[in-house]
């Protein structure tokens, strides 16, 4: 009997099919079958092109459904997003992966082209519409407390991020696409550091990718439409307005109380720089004026010039009193979520739109065929290749509950880090397809792709 196995790191993965475009429409469609499993879908397609010799590719039993080309949205965010809205209202992260080849469909599904009627809207729109639905009801029943201002601090919200990686970099959208440097700090965490500001006293203030909060869904369509007017296009293999970059948009469920302890711990960071930096001045000027050199040119203490170590103490104290009071920030966020009104406070839906991965069938695309690009769009498109290459060894590496997780492999995966670790957390992929016969490689890459995410990661049948 076929049993069922689900992991806590399982990944799920769907298959949705586009409808030709209107440049594919004089084109013949693939063939396909799905093949129905225990409780997984295994899908077959075969090119039947005269232009191609006859050519068939079986996956395995890897897919949780797969979506034909007349499913709409509305349709993909029931059955894919809407049944995690309990993890996420538990306080979980949620994250939901679009990949495919250039122009198959990821933009489309994760954000959408039309941000008004409902059945049209992206997951992450539709997401973010059902958020404030469970969260303005919760409101109505939590007891909020104090008076005036105060009163508002424990009503919950939605913050939303939205930013790209490319290359090395993460580039944020709400923050006028403002470079932000990917890093791994001395506590094993990745930290995305974003714009520096320097203030009077040396203070130096780091900020974090922006988180907007928005109090209603009007507010926060208007705020991820004005950001996505500043994603990057360029030409890919396929298309000359593709997105060359992986866009991540996060949607968290937060209130007035964290936003305001979070940036308390950005105030205290910046006010450490200077304190910390003239500690390390002060060290290094004592033991530099308190050693000479002799004629052998060894470095031996001054006799007439002493090292003050009261001076260091002092600097060394001063250092200390700064890092408690960033201790004490910091102790503050994490006592937002121990006294929690809601277990939803920090739950978390991430939508990743991969970049378009590119594939070249040499059998069947003429180069001249494909747009033009530049020797910077194609170093783009193999670093794309790469990041893509990184995600799907941190599944399996996850699925297959190795010691080392190998994050570290591209800034993309260094990124979703803390997402992919998060406790309860639960990741899906779409793979998204074009029905063409000219795509047939691009589309078997894509499915191939999947079929190894879902075998590693998904759920197996036995
Ligand atoms: N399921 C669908 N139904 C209707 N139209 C679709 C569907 N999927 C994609 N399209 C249309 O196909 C075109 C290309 O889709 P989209 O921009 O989402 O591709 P993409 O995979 O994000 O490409 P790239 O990676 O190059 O940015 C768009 O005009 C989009 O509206």
């Amino acid at each position: 009997m076929a049993l069922q196995q689900q992991s806590p790191s399982s990944f799920k993965v769907y298959i949705r099919w586009r409808p030709l475009s209107a440049s594919e429409s004089t084109t013949s469609e693939l063939g396909r079958s799905v093949i129905q499993h225990e409780s997984n879908q295994a899908i077959s397609i075969t090119s039947t092109s005269s232009s191609n010799r006859k050519r068939t590719w079986k996956s395995g039993a890897s897919f949780a459904q797969v979506f034909p080309e007349s499913d709409l949205n509305s349709h993909v965010y029931k059955s894919v997003v809407e049944p995690t809205l309990s993890h996420v209202m538990s306080g979980a992260t949620c994250s939901f992966f679009a990949y495919g080849h250039s122009g198959s469909g990821k933009t489309h599904t994760i954000i959408g082209y039309n941000y008004e009627e409902d059945q049209h809207l992206g997951l992450c729109l539709s997401a973010a519409r059902e958020l404030f639905r469970v969260v303005d009801g919760i409101n109505t029943t939590i007891e909020l407390v104090g008076s005036g201002q105060d009163e508002y601090q424990e009503e919950l919200s939605i913050a939303i991020r939205l930013y790209e990686v490319r290359g090395k970099c993460a580039y944020d959208l709400f923050n006028n696409g403002v470079e932000c440097h990917i890093r791994e700090g001395p506590d094993g965490r990745t930290h995305v550091r974003g714009q520096t500001e320097m203030l009077e006293g040396g203070k130096v203030r780091v900020r974090p990718i922006v988180a907007i909060p928005c109090w209603s869904f009007e507010e926060l369509r208007k705020t991820v439409l004005a950001g996505l007017a500043r994603r990057s296009t360029g030409t890919s293999s396929i298309h000359d307005d593709s997105s060359r970059t992986h866009a991540i948009l996060e949607l968290e469920i937060i209130n007035k109380a964290l936003l305001e302890a979070r940036d308390a711990v950005i105030e205290r960071e910046s006010e450490l720089v200077p304190v910390g930096k003239r500690a390390t001045d002060v060290y290094i000027d004592e033991h530099h004026k308190s050693l000479i050199k002799t004629p052998e040119g060894k470095y031996v203490m001054n006799p007439e010039r002493p090292l003050d170590q009261e001076r260091i103490d002092i600097a060394e104290a001063e250092k200390q009193k700064f890092e408690a009071r960033l201790k004490l920030a910091e102790d503050a966020v994490a006592n937002c979520f121990t006294m929690r009104r809601h277990p939803c406070l920090g739950g978390k839906f991430v939508f990743v739109d991969l970049a378009g991965s590119e594939y070249f069938d040499q059998g069947t695309a003429a180069p001249a065929a494909r747009p033009k690009q530049t020797p910077q769009e194609q170093r783009q498109g193999r670093q794309i290749n790469t990041d893509l290459f990184a995600l799907k060894e941190v599944v399996r590496a996850r699925a297959s509950n190795q010691a080392r997780i190998p994050f570290r492999s591209s800034p993309l995966t260094m990124v979703l880090r803390s997402h992919f670790l998060a406790m309860d957390g639960q990741s899906t992929m779409i793979l998204t397809v074009s029905p063409s016969d000219t795509q047939f490689a691009a589309t078997m890459n894509t499915l191939k792709y999947g079929n190894l995410v879902g075998e590693a990661g998904g759920i197996r049948e036995e």
